[in-house]
């Protein structure tokens, strides 16, 4: 059952200095429409939870002799008596608008404890006690998580601040109370403490949701998380908050904090110390995330009990207690709301920490990973399954130490939580014992989010996303893949594209950037590793390998992708496309697809073993020597290089070209077309064979430029094999199959150039129109030529066209196959270079003379997307391909 607001009040239980007259004095100064004459001011207390008290401040005026109550106010105070460091900072809750002269002499700043300064020029303030520190231009103290008061206080240029409640409610959606006054000078009540408006709505003090039915219980769930993504998804900087905490290390901050809290709170004299927790500060220490600091507003308490409703609807009117807000890490709040799953937080059980997952969900309850499922729906964010085990057990290192630092108020005796408070020495040790625990479970949340299609999916808005029927509409799963995606290149690798540029271009072009190993790292974390796996393939190749799909090795680091359609791809795929350096970040690059494709689809399990697995890992690289420079290689009947069987050896002698990514150190594997028989038919003379590039006889003549671009560190090399013996073994799905493999190998190989092409014709429209925004031209920006105008937008047809035929082209290919699909796969694959270079040439265009230099990423992008009319066999095999389709439809 939800409680009333009004339900929660107790008796005041006065703290011996809380004065009403001077509150009520106060009030009336600073809170805009505060009655001017009441009768009375009564307080009542908010007797649920320990930490700041809470009072209901009911204002009366007399109507017609009558007294009748008016206005209905919160006040919120820091407790009284001495406190934790940074502990009940309830000026961080709130913010007013604050004016000065204009910037001139009296602009007041205030410290995240109310304390003020003055400074240079400005009037003298009083309660000086903080330093100024010019290198933050503001005040610093004690605690590591000072934010410089200007940030506390910004102004904009009219002189005006903003802060966090009032920000919010000012400026977004993110419910929360109004706030009217702060005051930060304890003579009036004895501590600081803000006024704000009184929701009357129901909040639910138990997260089990008692007395609910189910699908009440659905729609506060989801309420709930919609709630925190509203709060997630503020854009801090242009509401004013940019500078309210520090953005990096949030979680190391954290760690250390409460790690701190808890040493002060059971200090010597104090309540005895959990060797436990120093192991669990320890084993935080060293798990904390990669991604330590996403920067936005992190609320700090966020549980369903500081939530109100709406009185009648199942939506939250109010978010309260963000005396802990700051920036940082929101994964951290979005744990912190999961708590009740791991631990049953509501009665004061001193035996074992329950949780939904150790007892049951409630019905209507979602299950854990439905409920981030819809939270990363809705904000976007990835899937947290890779360091969930940090942010749930930092979240009970955090409740361990405050119920230390509980516990040990209630022995000065100056907790509010009352009798609540005796028990928190042995709740503390439940929650270490807890965490302790939990960081010990093997798995703690599934690699992928529940299925978009499963029909116990809770969420009703975020089905939204995939809602929408259509042939081109992304399921929710590919939409959240894509958004990962888009942060990873926005913060990954279009920074470091110059660094390796660089590196590609210097004496030690033939090595390997180091960032790139770590991205790939990265990548495989994120869960963005070997997506272009279509389903089929590594059914089969998990079958083959492992005879058990379903416990296949590699389920858990995402060996064979995501399970995705070609379709699916397609939308992700593009994405890499915009940077050259992308794709093999995500063991998405070519050759390598084409060449993992045939392994997988036509390897033995003693080659999938050998080359498949190092390949599918990233540990290696490979290439695909097919074209020979003494034969027209578009028709690959041509080709002289000969595979001749001796004994338990296949020995290759010729000479191959073009062979991309040869160069790269990684490269370990040579795929290899050649004749095994010249007098057998056409079609049956070719073989393919797997060749070690270090089997003696393989030598690399040279690295080939494309328009002056090298590639390097991968290269396209010219490759003489003399010579060369392998073990028959090493020959792919037997003799004379070569034509074979080349089909079912160029199909989704060469769908992937098309879906890149589209990544990098977007990236040059996003650049084509950010430089036609800055670039003046005879006196007008050229975003205001008529004539560019019509080009860029001739570009977005052209473009837009382009996607539909490729992702159409991938869906056929899903649904009928190679052979079926070869039509609009070559109808795709002459397209796509063509549109990408009007595009890319548009953009270039723009850029005068820096478009053709190297200081844009245009040049190489157009360099790459004019060989791919080329590469993959030249359009016009294709135009041949698609003409003759078309004429034999006209024979039927
Ligand atoms: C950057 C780059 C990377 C490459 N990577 C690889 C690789 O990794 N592995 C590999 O084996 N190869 C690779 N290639 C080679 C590429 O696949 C071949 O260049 C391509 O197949 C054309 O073969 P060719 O160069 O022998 O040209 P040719 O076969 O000599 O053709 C020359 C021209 O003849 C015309 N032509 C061809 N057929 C027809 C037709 N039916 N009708 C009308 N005109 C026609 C076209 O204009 C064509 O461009 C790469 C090429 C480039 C540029």
């Amino acid at each position: 059952m939800a409680s009333r607001t009004s339900d929660l009040l107790v008796q005041f239980q006065p703290d011996g200095e809380l004065n009403l007259n001077s509150l009520g004095e106060y009030a009336k100064e600073h809170v805009h429409g505060f009655p001017s004459s009441p009768v009375k001011i009564g307080l009542k207390q908010f007797g649920y939870g320990q930490s700041n008290p809470t009072y209901l401040m009911e204002v009366s005026s007399t109507e017609g002799g009558t007294e009748v109550v008016k206005k209905k106010y919160v006040v919120r105070k820091k407790p009284p008596g001495k406190l934790l460091q940074s502990a009940h900072a309830v000026e961080r809750e709130f913010q007013r608008k604050y004016s000065c002269c204009g910037g001139q002499s009296c602009c007041l700043y205030v410290c995240l404890h109310g304390h003020t300064q003055q400074m240079k020029g400005y009037d003298e303030i009083p309660n000086t006690n903080l330093e100024y520190h010019p290198k933050v231009n503001g005040f610093v103290s004690w605690n590591d998580d000072w934010v410089s008061v200007e940030a506390l206080y910004q102004r904009d240029g009219k002189g005006n601040g903003t802060l966090v409640l009032e920000a919010l409610g000012v400026h977004t959606q993110v419910p929360v109370p109004k706030v009217f006054c702060l005051c930060t000078d304890s003579s009036v009540i004895g501590t600081p403490f803000y006024i704000m408006e009184y929701l009357e709505g129901r909040i639910y003090l138990n997260p089990k949701l008692p007395g609910v039915t189910p699908e009440k219980r659905n729609a506060i769930y989801h309420a709930t998380a919609k709630a925190l993504a509203s709060l997630h998804s503020v854009n801090v900087d242009s509401i004013g908050l940019g500078k309210f905490g520090r953005r990096n290390d949030y979680c190391k901050r954290q760690v250390e904090r409460w790690g701190k809290q808890y040493m002060i709170s059971t200090s010597e004299g104090k309540p005895p110390r959990d060797p436990k927790m120093l192991e669990l500060a320890s084993w935080l220490q060293q798990h904390i995330p990669l991604e330590d600091s996403t920067g936005g507003l992190v609320h700090g308490d966020f549980r369903i009990d500081n939530l109100v409703f709406h009185p009648v609807e199942d939506k939250v009117i109010g978010i309260l207690d963000w005396e802990l807000s700051t920036l940082g890490n929101q994964m951290c709040d979005v744990a912190y709301s999961t708590m009740p799953y791991v631990m049953d937080v509501t009665d004061d059980n001193t035996e074992s920490p329950g949780g939904f997952e150790a007892t049951r969900i409630p019905d209507g309850i979602p299950s854990l990973a439905e409920f981030l499922a819809e939270y990363c729906s809705l904000t976007g964010k990835p899937w947290p399954a890779v360091d969930w085990k940090f942010y749930v057990a930092l979240s009970l290192f955090r409740g361990a130490s405050i119920y230390a630092g509980v516990y040990n108020r209630w022995i000065l005796g100056n907790a509010s939580g009352g009798k609540r408070a005796q028990v928190a020495g042995k709740l503390g040790t439940v929650v270490i014992d807890c965490a302790y625990t939990y960081i010990r479970r093997k798995s703690v949340l599934p690699d992928h989010p529940p299925s978009a299609t499963n029909p116990k999916q809770f969420a009703t808005e975020s089905e939204g996303l995939s809602k929408d029927s259509g042939k081109f509409v992304p399921s929710r799963k590919i939409l959240e893949l894509r958004n990962k995606l888009l942060k990873f290149m926005e913060t990954r690798i279009y920074p470091m594209e110059s660094k390796f540029s660089e590196l590609a271009q210097s004496n030690m072009r033939w090595t390997v950037h180091p960032e790139e190993e770590n991205l790939k790292e990265l990548a495989k974390r994120e869960g963005l590793w070997n997506l272009w796996i279509p389903l089929d393939s590594a059914a089969r190749a998990k079958k083959l390998l492992f005879d058990d799909a379903e416990r296949t090795p590699g389920n858990g680091n995402n060996l064979f992708g995501a399970g995705l359609s070609n379709l699916e791809y397609g939308y992700l795929c593009e994405i890499m496309g915009r940077s050259v350096w992308a794709p093999q970040v995500f063991n998405c690059g070519a050759p390598d697809t084409g060449n993992m494709e045939v392994l997988l689809r036509y390897g033995t399990k003693e080659q999938q073993q050998e080359w498949l697995i190092p390949l599918l890992e990233g540990k290696i690289r490979s290439a695909f020597a097919m074209t020979e420079p003494q034969v027209a290689s578009s028709d690959a009947t041509n080709i002289e290089c000969s595979i001749s069987r001796q004994g338990n050896s296949y020995i290759i002698n010729g000479t191959k070209w073009w062979t991309s990514g040869a160069m790269d150190p990684r490269c370990r594997l040579l795929i290899v077309m050649g004749k095994s028989d010249f007098n057998a038919a056409k079609h049956k003379q070719q073989s393919m064979i797997l060749v070690d590039m270090k089997t003696p006889g393989v030598h690399v003549k040279r690295p080939l430029m494309v328009f002056g671009f090298d590639d390097a560190p991968h290269g396209h090399a010219e490759l003489v094999f003399e010579n060369v013996r392998v073990p028959a073994n090493n020959i792919l799905l037997g003799e004379g199959r070569g034509f074979e493999i080349a089909q079912g190998r160029l199909g989704p190989g060469r769908l992937h150039h098309c879906m890149r092409l589209i990544g990098a014709a977007e990236r040059g429209m996003q650049i084509m129109a950010q430089r036609a925004l800055q670039r003046r031209v005879f006196g007008k920006l050229i975003a205001e030529q008529g004539s560019f105008l019509s080009d860029m937008a001739k570009c977005r047809v052209e473009l837009e066209k382009t996607r539909l035929l490729v992702l159409e082209a991938a869906d056929q290919l899903d649904r009928l196959g190679n052979k079926k699909s070869r039509g609009i796969l070559a109808m795709a694959k002459v397209a796509a270079p063509n549109m990408a270079l009007e595009v890319l040439d548009r953009a270039i265009q723009v850029h005068g003379g820096a478009g053709v230099s190297s200081d844009t990423v245009l040049a190489h992008l157009w360099v790459t997307a004019r060989t791919l009319r080329i590469a993959d066999g030249p359009d016009e095999v294709h135009l041949g391909t698609i003409a003759k389709l078309e004429l034999q439809r006209a024979k039927i």
